[in-house]
């Protein structure tokens, strides 16, 4: 109980503090031994700064991802969310302390398609037992450009859309973390540009932290930083880079 109440504390304050990862290391059984994701990642992420995670297939951005927004516990190493270390919360206080605090968008979008746009919406609300803010709903969809989407199925829309829903589900209790793995992976290079704006917008108006793993550099250009990673680590830390420099050194890694 005490855990949890504390949790729900951090979730207050965490707006004004910064992600950190120290010594982070994540190692994996598979049949024929071990897979070591990261070996001793260390980060901070400013709040209300914009991190985009790049590097080549395989070298952990997607590991390391879901260890900073508590998806993924890390073999060895810390991850702390403000004062919180979220890696010495138990499941339940962490999953509290997820829901309140942090929105998660990925590349395939993750919605029910038997529950309209609205349902969608508010599904992790209502894992957390809260009560359903229609008016909230209406607005999140209206910042997302889908009012009036409320009753549709996702199904019907394009992906585009489809990742709008994502972002408004992500936005409805107006997170101070928020956490992109490809969120523009699957999209045309326009519809994904929009996409970027839209977690920009979140950054420079809502003031959150957002990190964000991608392949392109393009969509990394819209970040204040960029980490990149070979092998587990961490090889290079590039703040404001342009879209040219962010190709060069990353077709240097790969
Ligand atoms: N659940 C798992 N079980 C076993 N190995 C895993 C697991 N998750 C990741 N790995 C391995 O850890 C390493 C890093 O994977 P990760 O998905 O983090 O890389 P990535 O940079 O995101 O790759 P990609 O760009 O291809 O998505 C890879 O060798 C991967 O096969």
């Amino acid at each position: 109980m005490r855990a949890a109440r504390r949790a729900e504390d951090w979730a207050v304050t965490l707006r004004e503090h910064e992600i950190r990862v120290q010594g982070l290391h994540r190692e994996y059984d598979r049949g024929t031994g071990r897979v070591h994701a990261l070996r001793g990642v260390s980060a901070t992420c400013a709040p209300g700064s914009f991190t985009a995670v790049m590097g080549p297939s395989g070298s952990g951005k997607t590991t390391l991802l879901q260890c900073l927004a508590g998806i993924d516990r890390p073999t060895r190493g810390t991850v702390h969310w403000g004062p919180a270390d979220i890696t010495r919360l138990r499941e339940p206080a962490l999953a509290r302390l997820r829901r309140s605090t942090a929105g998660f968008v990925f590349q395939g979008y993750n919605l029910m398609p038997a529950m309209t746009v609205a349902e969608n919406v508010l599904l992790p609300a209502r894992l957390m037992g809260h009560r359903a803010d229609r008016a909230r709903v209406g607005t999140v969809l209206a910042e997302v450009g889908l009012d009036g989407c409320e009753r549709e199925r996702p199904g019907r829309l394009s992906g585009g859309q489809q990742q709008r829903v994502a972002i408004a589900r992500a936005l409805y209790n107006r997170p101070a973390l928020l956490f992109a793995d490809e969120p523009t992976g699957a999209l045309d290079r326009g519809t994904g540009r929009e996409i970027l704006r839209l977690l920009r917008d979140g950054v420079d108006r809502h003031g959150q932290t957002c990190v964000m793993v991608t392949h392109d550099p393009l969509a990394a250009g819209v970040a204040d930083r960029v980490l990149l990673m070979t092998d587990g680590e961490l090889v290079e830390d590039l703040a404001r880079p342009s879209v040219a420099a962010i190709a060069a050194k990353l077709g240097r890694l790969s």
